[in-house]
C-alpha cells in the first residue's frame, strides 16, 4: 500500500449565493513511502487545499483519501516562526514528544545541519528570510517526520537563496528519507527534487499527467539532461493549462 492514496477526490468551498465552488475535481494520485513527490500546478488551482486535506487540517471532501499513520511536518511559503521565541525555542516547542534529555542535543544538531548553529539564541527578526526558512526546515526535521509537506517553501526567497535552501533541503531529505509531497509552480524546482511530478490542471484541479524523473541525484542545474527534463515537464504543464476546462 502506498503512503498516500487518493481516489476520486472532490472538494468544494461555499460560494455565497452561487452555492458551492469546486476546487478539486475527481482527483486521484498516490505517493509511495520515502519518495519525493511534487505537485505542480498553476496559481490558485487548489494545491494548498489538497495539502490541507492530506494533513487532516480539513476533513470536508468527497472521495477516498488514506494516509499511513506517522508524524507530519509542514513547511510553508513563509517561515512562520513564533516571533517572541528564539530560534532554539521555536524548535524545542515542537519536540514535546521527545525525552527531555534528548531535546537540547537534537535541537543543536538540527541547527548545525541547516548552518544556524550560531543563531539558536537569536530571535526570528534578527535573521534573513533565507535563514528563517532554514530554521523552519530544522523545525520540520527535528520531529523526524514520516511525512513532510512542503508548500512552496522557496518561493518567498530570491533565486540564489532559493537554490541554496533547496540544496540544503535535498541533503536533509537524502539523509532522513521522509515521504515528501511538495507543492510548487516552478518547473525547475520540480525537476530538481522529484521522483514523480503530478501535474494539475487549472481550477478545479484534477491530475493532468504524471511524470517520473529518473535523473540521478544530486541533479546539476546546468546539465543538458536536466534541461531536457525541464522542457518535457514544461510541455506537459502547457498542455494542462490549454486543455478544455474540467467542468
Ligand atoms: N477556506 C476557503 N474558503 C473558500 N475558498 C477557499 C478557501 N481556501 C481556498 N479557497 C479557494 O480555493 C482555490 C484554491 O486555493 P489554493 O490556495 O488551494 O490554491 P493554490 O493552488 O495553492 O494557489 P497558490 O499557488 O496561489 O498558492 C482558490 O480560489 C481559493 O480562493
Amino acid at each position: 500500500m502506498d503512503f498516500i492514496e487518493i481516489a476520486h477526490l472532490f472538494k468544494e468551498f461555499p460560494n455565497g449565493e452561487a452555492g458551492w465552488r469546486p476546487v478539486l475535481w475527481d482527483l486521484s494520485l498516490s505517493v509511495r513511502r520515502g519518495e519525493f513527490a511534487v505537485l505542480l500546478g498553476p496559481s490558485g488551482c487548489g494545491k494548498t487545499t489538497l495539502l490541507h486535506l492530506i494533513a487532516g487540517l480539513d476533513r470536508h471532501y468527497r472521495g477516498s483519501l488514506t494516509r499511513q499513520p506517522g508524524r507530519i511536518a509542514f513547511v510553508f511559503q513563509e517561515p512562520r516562526l513564533l516571533p517572541w521565541l528564539t530560534v532554539e525555542q521555536n524548535l524545542r516547542l515542537v519536540c514535546s514528544r521527545e525525552r527531555p534529555a534528548s531535546i537540547a542535543p537534537q535541537v543543536e544538531s538540527w541547527l548545525r545541519r541547516v548552518g544556524l548553529e550560531r543563531w539558536g539564541r537569536a530571535y526570528p527578526h534578527q535573521l534573513s528570510v533565507g535563514m528563517q526558512q532554514r530554521a523552519a526546515l530544522a523545525r520540520a526535521f527535528v520531529i523526524r517526520p514520516d511525512l513532510l509537506l512542503l508548500d512552496e517553501p522557496f518561493s518567498a526567497l530570491d533565486e540564489v537563496t532559493a537554490e541554496q535552501v533547496a540544496d540544503r533541503t535535498l541533503q536533509l531529505w537524502l539523509s532522513e528519507r521522509p515521504t515528501v509531497l511538495m507543492v510548487t509552480h516552478r518547473v525547475e524546482e520540480a525537476v530538481f527534487f522529484a521522483d514523480r511530478v503530478w501535474i494539475l490542471t487549472p481550477s478545479p484541479a484534477t491530475v493532468h499527467a504524471r511524470i517520473d524523473i529518473t535523473l540521478p541525484r544530486p541533479r546539476s542545474r546546468t546539465h543538458p539532461e536536466y534541461w531536457q527534463e525541464v522542457a518535457r515537464v514544461r510541455h506537459a504543464v502547457h498542455d494542462a493549462c490549454t486543455r478544455p476546462a474540467t467542468l
